[in-house]
Order: structure tokens, then C-alpha cells, then sequence
């Protein structure tokens, strides 16, 4: 398939000199503002966060897969997050795209800057912090007056991409800002081919999963696929530098938020570091498995369900003296899909918590003002 121009073209034809003020900006993202230690997170039985093997899913029948979606289903109304294995995608490929990851970020900061956003309303391309996120609660980001907010982890750097539309894609020529350009390193042919090839992967098992949600929640299987048809998937890759002595932990990692998007698939490296509060308030820790995804429930998988599948807070604290490094995928409907409390879901005892809202308007918003918060 040949990538959409808009979805793909490189930014080496527009590439300008980077904005001034980002080093000022920098500066105040590294300067550590209040000391704060996080306490220990639980290393708890792995029930908690289960790992689910997918492959009876992908390849069996209905019985298995009805099996695999009651584990996802236990897991989603539990703790909102989940390992799988057995998924499909090659080792290979994963190890390729971390891989592709650290040779991008060992680059030097004005080559990465030549990436960086430029615009309000322009999110893709390398940022040297994370700026802030639409979700510090469960939910919140659909919460009317949502706004985003400043979460701490300034260390964390991130390169982020919008999904490859594809020659069959109806929205393959599509303009709209909301379609985002994608800002590629200039002589990484290596890297666009693996991203883009780690995107078609990650979409695949994305509709399988969107299938086994369904099917989790009692819905026709195609329920959510159907909303997913060009979604405005992201994809990051990011990268948390080792600690350095008496760095405080509020410094470290990403401070702790929920995901703006349906649901989002998770490539750690070996490092661990995630962290995730389970119902009871507590910090549990979510560590490496080998071959595994890490799973977890967005805010607009919440809204759909009404509070039935939880999305959940979750937090990046680094405590080895070694880099990690992590990609994501974060599933997002298409443009035009207005998400409600699907009917079922609302009862008199959980009466509608979320107002419908318009895909189309929160996701401007979630990559309007974005350059704002981050470089001014
Ligand atoms: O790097 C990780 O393990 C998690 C990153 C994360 O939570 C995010 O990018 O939203
Ligand atoms: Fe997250």
C-alpha cells in the first residue's frame, strides 16, 4: 500500500529553523519545580493485571473466543488493564521498533528539534518533555470544561505520529488539520519503514481486540470496529533517561494520568517502571513480560461503557540507573463518531455519567493548544 502523502510525507521539504524560545522552554521543563517521593509501588500477585493469551482468540473458535473475552471482560471492569501474548505481532518487528527508538533519541537535540512541532494545533514530530495530558481522573477527559493539564515527568521525551492512511483509506487525500502530518527524521528510512510497518501490525491486532472488547461486553463484535473504520490512531515512542543522582521522583518518568483514546496497546522494554492504581488507591507495579503488550482502557472506551470498563491511572516512575525506552498505540475513533453511554449500560442505579460528545471536537482539542502548553 502507498502511504497518503499527507499522512506520511516527510518534513524535510518544509523543514524550518526551529523556534528560539524552545530553549528557554526546555530549561523550565528540566528544572525539577518540588521534590516529591513516590512510595515503593506493590509488587502484587499477577491475577491483578492478568496476562491473557490471545492466540486462542485470534485462532480458535467461538467457545475460545468467548473464553479470552471473559478474562478481558474481568480484567476491564476490575483494573482496566491487562497483558496479552501470543498476539501476532513478530518479536522481531517490536524489538526493531525499540530498537529504531533509541537510535532516534540518542540523536542530538537540534536534530531531534527539526521534528519538533511547530504550530499551535501541530502535535506530531519529537517533544523534549511531556506537556500535558487531557486525563489526571478517571474519565475526566470527557468531563464538560476538560482541560489539559500539566503533568509532571519532565525528563520523559517523546516522538509522536499519527496513523499512515493507506491508498484504501476514505481518507486517504483527507487535508484537515484533525488528520495531522507526520514530522519524520530527515535519513531515517529505517525508522519510517519500521513505524509504519509497526502501525499496520498494531492496527491489526487493534480490531481483533476491539472485537474481543465487544464481544467482553455482550455487544455485536463488530460494534467498535465499526466505529474504527479510519481511526484517528496515534502512535509514540518514548524515551525516559536514567535518573540522575537527587533528581526528584515528580521529575522522573511520567507523572500519573489516564489515556485520552479507546483503549492503548503498550511496548515496554525490559527496564519496568509502569505503574498502575488499582481500586483500592493502591500503586501496583505493572513490570516487563517478555513478548507482552500491556492493554489498557481509555477514557472513551469509559464513556461508551459508562464506568463498566474502567480506565485507570497510571504512572512511569524510572528507579534504575538505566534508560527505558516504550512505544504505544492509542486507539481513537474516527473523526465523525459522536460517543454516548451505549444503552445498556445505563440504568437507574448508574444513571448516563458522560454527555455524548463528538470525536471530531475532542481530539482538537486534545491536539489544539498542545504546541501552546509546550513551548510557551
Ligand atoms: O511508557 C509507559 O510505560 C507508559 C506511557 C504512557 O502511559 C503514555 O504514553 O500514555
Ligand atoms: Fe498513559
Amino acid at each position: 500500500m502507498v502511504p497518503s502523502p499527507n499522512g506520511c510525507a516527510g518534513s524535510t521539504a518544509t523543514r524550518k529553523p526551529h523556534d528560539p524560545r524552545v530553549s528557554s522552554l526546555q530549561e523550565r521543563i528540566m528544572t525539577p519545580t518540588a521534590e516529591l517521593r513516590y512510595e515503593q509501588a506493590e509488587t502484587v500477585a499477577i491475577e491483578e493485571i492478568p496476562i491473557i493469551d490471545f492466540a486462542p482468540f485470534l485462532h480458535g473458535g467461538a467457545a475460545d473466543r468467548a473464553r479470552v473475552a471473559q478474562s478481558i471482560r474481568e480484567a476491564c471492569r476490575r483494573i482496566g488493564f491487562f497483558y496479552i501474548v501470543n498476539h501476532g505481532v513478530p518479536e522481531s518487528l517490536r524489538q526493531a521498533v525499540l530498537s529504531e527508538a533509541r537510535t532516534f533519541f540518542a540523536r542530538s537535540r537540534a536534530a531531534k528539534m527539526e521534528t519538533a512541532p511547530l504550530l499551535d494545533g501541530q502535535w506530531c514530530g519529537y517533544l523534549p518533555g511531556r506537556g500535558a495530558a487531557e486525563g489526571t481522573q478517571p474519565g475526566g477527559s470527557l468531563l464538560p470544561g476538560a482541560t489539559k493539564a500539566k503533568v509532571s515527568g519532565g525528563s520523559l521525551e517523546q516522538f509522536n505520529m499519527m496513523r499512515v492512511r493507506d491508498a484504501d483509506d476514505v481518507n486517504y487525500d483527507a487535508r484537515d488539520p484533525i488528520y495531522q502530518r507526520n514530522r519524520w527524521p530527515a535519513d531515517a528510512p529505517g525508522f519510517v519503514e519500521t513505524m509504519i510497518v509497526n502501525q499496520r501490525a498494531l492496527r491489526s491486532l487493534g480490531t481483533s481486540l476491539m472485537q474481543a472488547f465487544a464481544l467482553a461486553l455482550g455487544l455485536d463484535e463488530g460494534f467498535f470496529v465499526g466505529m474504527h473504520r479510519s481511526p484517528l490512531a496515534t502512535f509514540g515512542l518514548n524515551f525516559y533517561p536514567a535518573p540522575v543522582a537527587g533528581q526528584p521522583s515528580a521529575d522522573v518518568g511520567v507523572g500519573a494520568h489516564c489515556d485520552a483514546s479507546s483503549f492503548t496497546v503498550l511496548l515496554q522494554d525490559d527496564v519496568g517502571g509502569l505503574e498502575v492504581r488499582d481500586s483500592g488507591g493502591r500503586w501496583i507495579s505493572a513490570p516487563h513480560v517478555p513478548g507482552a503488550y500491556v492493554i489498557n482502557i481509555g477514557d472513551t472506551m469509559m464513556g461508551w461503557t459508562n464506568g463498566e470498563f474502567v480506565s485507570t491511572l497510571h504512572r512511569v516512575v524510572s528507579r534504575k540507573p538505566v534508560d527505558r525506552f516504550s512505544a504505544t498505540m492509542f486507539m481513537n475513533p474516527d473523526r465523525e463518531v459522536v460517543v454516548r453511554p451505549i444503552d445498556r449500560f445505563v440504568t437507574k442505579e448508574n444513571p448516563a455519567r458522560y454527555e455524548p460528545f463528538s470525536n471530531d471536537e475532542y481530539m482538537r482539542r486534545f491536539f489544539g493548544k498542545f504546541y501552546d502548553t509546550m513551548f510557551k
